[in-house]
């Protein structure tokens, strides 16, 4: 398709009043080799003031006309980004000439579909254009018409709907309107003109346009089948002909737009309103106005930037201990813990909080506390917040957003990796804090041993870690270890409390009993300090929850950094994998540099989802949150955090009836596992008892001894996590409707302990929670399956990444096998250095 070459020039002015005009001046300035003059055209739209474009395909300056260059007028509605960056003002009378950058529509609806009819908004030199249209001339050329009889359709066709393609829409829609019912309709025509509007519901660019006038998504289809109506009720034969010329096409809909914007200002008012405010509600834009009293101190803010195991969470501690008073914020229970025993250690009085726990130590003006219940209403000198790059993470990330947002201290010492840095000194820039950098190397450089395991755990020695991403897999691994070696197992995994995580970390790095080896998830990766000789990666895929995945290459280096940490036996850290096959993996991992993370995680105050419920009517909370979830506006820097298992609790919870939002919101947060049908019984029975205001029981006995299976382990697992959640809300609502506080605190502790003899004893092949539910979905999708609903193996690398090419088998290709094993001592050494 020819491509035209109008240079188009896009002014805006916005009034003042509530519901403001923008008026879209298109001044079309076309190329010389298509001697066509300078014109320009003008029109006005009433738009509701919105300082946001949709996921706009703004950039693309479409005509009006399928021929291509030769017609210009008409206009496109230009909106504004939802971006903060270049807010309209609302206050001002000027006309403003907007500044469209490529980054304010990162999100382009067109995007990846053909657009055949595209203009250039280029130079104007135009010489893509001219190429475009010469080759377009060429192609119909070789149909056999002649370029003059093809310049003279165009002319004819140009000149027949310049009436049409020319005039204001504004008139063109009242002229409509104010049309009699037609009468004389030609079925061809009216089977197009099906298509055409059938075309503009489904047009991606037409309804998020349509949130610029604030017709929502779920609206838009009703809003065009009444426009529809309204349109084929009228039949304006000379409008009806030029579109039939067009066909059900983008260049129609960008016809029909602003018509349809017109017709939708006058019929739906109310709906717009309704919409606008609820908009308005969800504005997550500029959240470092959510903490006047943060904006209002000059803030220094430390970045201590480096790998695992370069000191910074050590120097950041150093400047808390030295504080007057100070908050330290972790990413996990157990490391909140291990600070807060550190620096009591210390001599430095320091309280503990966490979702499960408050210990307060008397006279400390320090406290560790978990991300998430960090206070930022209380002043203090130092803050630390560790594990900084977790702001990108997908569920959670916001608590890291809001720490940092919002904590009153006159420090704030970051600590992490490089991959959140830019975007540091992004927030840094908009809350007017100082930014200091501190960047740390690794104390020693981690080796990667290039003979592996071969596959065989019996190498396994003294002070290993071998880490498997499921929990299957770490008890078969440590059921073969104890098999056939001499070796003893302890066990980490994200499933275990916090109290029997530790043991088993303090069983590990005790010299003196017979538990050398330690099998752990990924949970192994941060909080601890552990002997840890050398890191072997038992695989490097991973479910999840879908499909088996690499582990990302910041996971990988993040847990492999663990081994031979300063202060430990073993200060030289030795990393490697099980198999041969994944050594290069392994490699690549480590020598990729951290990915730039370009958003960080928000997520809704209870007040704003408060606020935003009071624009809807009989809504339950999980709509609620649906319905935030795709109106709320975001600037570019940030991303609303997952929330799929806030919904699923919400969902769960729609059933309990007398609960207040406040009561809905706080219950969603409570830690339990959504996939684990027992846990969430429980947290039903405890929000329905609550809602009833009576005192909540524990309604759970203790398990007669230890677990002497894994179906029994599970449970105990389960149980722990009841318990657990019990003492969350216990901290999260009032105290006297969980009143079990302490009975909750004594059955935890007891099973913890349990938890960790059954551990010691555990030599049984493992479960897993929903091995019906995996063993269904591997039928339904051809994948083979074992005892207990295992996936095979040979078939996870069919449904997972192709491993790549491992050292050994490139070098078998090219060296004789008889030099095989120098060789990869002199990679070892290579990988190394
Ligand atoms: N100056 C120091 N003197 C003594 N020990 C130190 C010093 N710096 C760091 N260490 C010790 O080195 C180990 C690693 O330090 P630290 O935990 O601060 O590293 P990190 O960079 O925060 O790593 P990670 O992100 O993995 O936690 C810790 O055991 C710490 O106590």
């Amino acid at each position: 398709m020819a491509r035209g070459t109008a240079f188009s020039l896009f002014q805006i002015c916005n009034r003042k009043s509530r519901v403001s005009r923008f008026r879209a001046r298109l001044l079309n300035h076309y190329s010389s080799h298509l001697a066509q003059p300078e014109r320009s055209c003008t029109s006005t739209y009433y738009v509701p003031v919105r300082t946001f474009s949709t996921r706009l395909a703004n950039l693309e300056f479409y005509p009006y006309n399928t021929s291509g260059s030769k017609h210009s007028g008409g206009t496109i509605l230009y909106t504004r980004s939802f971006s903060s960056l270049d807010d309209a003002n609302d206050d001002d009378d000027d006309i403003k000439d907007i500044g469209v950058s490529e980054a304010d529509f990162e999100y382009d609806a067109d995007a990846g579909r053909p657009v055949d009819f595209e203009l250039e908004n280029g130079t104007g030199t135009g010489d893509d254009a001219k190429e475009d249209y010469n080759a377009c001339n060429l192609a119909v050329l070789e149909l056999g018409k002649s370029r003059n009889s093809i310049e003279a359709d165009e002319n004819a066709e140009s000149n027949q709907y310049e009436a049409v393609v020319s005039r204001d829409p504004i008139e063109l829609y009242r002229e409509i309107r104010s049309a009699p019912e037609a009468l004389d309709i030609n079925k061809e025509d009216w089977d197009i003109m099906q298509e055409v509007f059938r075309y503009f519901a489904s047009s991606g660019w037409a309804s998020n346009q349509a949130l610029g006038i604030y017709i929502g998504l779920s609206f838009f289809p009703t809003a065009v089948h009444k426009f529809r109506n309204f349109f084929i009720s009228k039949w304006p034969s000379d409008i009806i002909n030029y579109l039939v010329s067009l066909g059900p096409s983008d260049a129609a809909v960008k016809f029909l737009f602003p018509i349809f914007v017109e017709y939708c200002l006058e019929i739906f008012p109310d709906e717009i309103k309704r919409f606008q405010s609820m908009i308005v509600t969800a504005d997550l834009t500029k959240p470092h106005t959510w903490f006047p009293f943060a904006r209002a101190m000059k803030r220094k803010i430390i970045y201590h930037c480096g790998p695992t195991n370069s000191g910074k969470t050590y120097n950041a501690l150093q400047r808390f201990m030295e504080a007057k008073n100070g908050i330290y914020c972790s990413p996990l229970r157990l490391l909140a813990m291990e600070v807060f025993d550190k620096v009591n250690a210390h001599g430095v009085y320091c309280s503990l909080l966490t979702g499960q726990e408050k210990k307060y130590v008397p006279f400390s003006n320090h406290v560790a506390c978990t991300v998430e219940m960090a206070s930022t209403k209380e002043l203090f000198e130092v803050a630390v917040i560790d594990e900084i790059q977790m702001m990108a993470d997908p569920y959670r990330g916001y608590a890291w957003t809001r720490s940092l947002l919002g904590l009153l201290a006159d420090e704030i010492h970051l600590c992490g990796d490089p991959s959140v840095l830019n975007i540091v000194r992004r927030i840094c820039q908009e809350t007017g804090d100082e930014l200091y950098e501190k960047h740390y190397d690794r104390f020693k450089p981690l080796v990667v041993e290039a003979k592996t395991l071969l596959g065989d755990l019996r190498n396994i020695r003294s002070g290993d870690c071998v880490v498997a991403f499921s929990r299957r897999e770490i008890f078969e691994v440590k059921l073969a270890i104890e098999k056939h070696t001499k070796h003893r197992c302890c066990v980490i995994y994200g499933g275990l409390p916090p109290e029997t995580r530790r043991l088993q970390a303090s069983l590990f790095n005790d010299q003196n009993n017979e538990y050398d080896v330690l099998v752990a998830s990924d949970a192994v990766g941060m909080g601890l300090n552990l002997n840890i000789r050398r890191v072997v990666f038992n695989s490097l895929s991973k479910y999840n929850g879908d499909k088996m995945v690499p582990v990302p290459a910041s996971q990988v280096k993040q847990i492999a950094g663990r081994a031979g940490r300063r202060g430990c036996l073993y200060p030289d850290g030795l990393t490697t994998t099980l198999q041969l096959d994944d050594l290069d993996y392994l490699i690549d991992c480590l020598k990729q540099p951290f990915d730039e993370v370009k958003k960080v995680g928000l997520f809704p105050f209870c007040e704003q989802i408060e606020l935003f419920a009071g624009k809807l009517s009989d809504v339950k909370f999980s709509q609620l949150l649906e319905k935030f979830g795709e109106s709320c506006r975001l600037d570019q820097l940030y991303f609303m955090c997952r929330h799929d298992h806030i919904k699923k609790i919400a969902n769960m919870l729609d059933k309990v009836s007398s609960l207040s939002l406040e009561d809905r919101f706080n219950f969603c947060f409570a830690p339990v596992n959504v996939r684990d049908p027992k846990a969430m019984y429980h947290l039903l029975r405890f929000a329905s008892t609550y809602s009833r205001n009576v005192p909540v029981n524990i309604a759970m006995g203790m398990p007669k001894g230890c677990a002497r299976n894994d179906a029994e382990l599970l449970d105990l697992e389960t149980r722990h996590q009841v318990l657990s959640m019990y003492l969350w809300l216990s901290n999260h609502f009032n105290e006297d409707t969980f009143p079990y506080v302490k009975k909750a605190e004594a059955m935890a502790n007891d099973i913890a302990k349990l938890l960790g003899q059954s551990l010691a004893k555990a030599n049984w092949k493992p479960e897993s929670r929903n091995n019906a539910a995996k063993e269904k979905t591997a039928k339904t999708e051809g994948r083979p399956v074992g005892k207990n609903g295992v996936l095979l193996k040979t078939v996870k690398r069919e449904y997972g990444y192709t491993r790549p090419q491992s050292l050994i088998k490139r070098y078998d290709k090219y060296v004789p096998q008889q030099h095989g094993r120098s060789l990869l001592l002199e990679l070892s050494e290579e990988v190394a250095a």
